[in-house]
């Protein structure tokens, strides 16, 4: 069989945060409000970039999505189901359809990469061996670290760590993948070959990305939509893949675009070059 992102509902975002609010108790006894009623839809197969200065609210909204924060008022949504509304063993059944991705990886170090990888397909306890071998090498497959299947996480770099912890995120074949500051812990170089991956394992296999950055050379590079948090609240969203004329409600937004026309200008130059490089070629093969 080969790996593949679930069967989703026919039509309807797959993830759906319906006037979420989430607020901590401080310990001098005022209440902060993280997360302030946020509504959101994402798409079946997106790529959604959640940005915002730090203590905007993104990484409580994000651990909203999979209940690792229950949402003191509101409704989250994946596949369809209402999350807040599940018992405990449903939700255990429902968290393998959502894998997640943490700044700092996260790996058992006394495991080797195919135990990690294994991990929670031998936790959930519903696969047999054979599928569970599989399965971990289609997941290594995918990030580029079948070689590594019997090397430890000490014997890895950074970059390689955080390959296995998506492996890892994505063996119980999830519909949606929550990456917190997925690239934080990396440099530029890694950082780059990480998205590319990413953006690859978005199209070959279509689960959904939802993905926490303080970079926005992160959601310029990877991201098809974004949505931009200040204080708790979801200030605007947009379509980033192009530059727009439509006015910008918030500084990161504008940045942002200015982000994406460079990048527009910079590969129309270098095709200009290259075009006009050929013509030259041509004249002179001509004369
Ligand atoms: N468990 C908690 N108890 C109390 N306050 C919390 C808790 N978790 C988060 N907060 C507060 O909620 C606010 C939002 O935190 P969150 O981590 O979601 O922000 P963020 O936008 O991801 O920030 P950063 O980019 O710095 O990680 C912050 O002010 C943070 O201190």
């Amino acid at each position: 069989m080969s790996l593949s992102s679930r069967d989703t509902v026919a039509d309807g975002p797959v993830i759906r945060l319906d006037a979420v609010q989430k607020s901590f108790s401080l310990p001098n006894g005022e209440v902060f409000d993280a997360v302030r009623s946020v509504s959101l839809d994402i798409a079946q197969g997106d790529v959604f970039g959640l940005i915002g200065t730090s203590g905007a609210g993104k990484s409580t909204l994000l651990r909203l999505i999979n209940l690792l924060e229950r949402p003191d008022a509101g409704r989250v949504l994946v596949g369809g189901r209402d999350l807040t509304q599940l018992s405990r063993s449903e939700l255990r059944d429902m968290r393998q359809n959502i894998g997640m991705v943490f700044q700092q990886f996260n790996l058992l170090q006394n495991a080797s990469v195919f135990d990690n990888v294994a991990f929670a397909l031998k936790i959930h306890g519903k696969h047999s061996r054979n599928e569970i071998d599989a399965r971990v090498r289609e997941c290594l497959a995918l990030v580029g670290l079948a070689e590594k299947i019997d090397t430890y996480p000490a014997q890895l770099s950074g970059g390689q760590k955080q390959r296995v912890a998506i492996a890892r995120a994505l063996a119980p074949r999830p519909q949606v993948l929550l990456c917190d500051e997925p690239t934080s812990a990396l440099d530029t170089e890694t950082t780059r070959a990480l998205l590319q991956t990413l953006r690859d394992i978005n199209e070959k296999i279509g689960v959904t990305i939802v993905i926490v950055t303080h970079e926005l050379s992160v959601v310029e590079l990877l991201c098809r939509q974004v949505a931009i948090m200040e204080h708790g609240r979801v200030v605007e969203r947009f379509a980033v893949d192009s530059a727009s004329d439509a006015p910008r409600l918030s500084a990161l937004g504008r940045e942002l675009d200015a982000l994406v026309r460079r990048r527009e200008r910079d590969e129309r130059e270098a095709q200009e070059a290259q075009d006009a490089g050929a013509a030259r070629a041509a004249e002179v093969n001509y004369v």
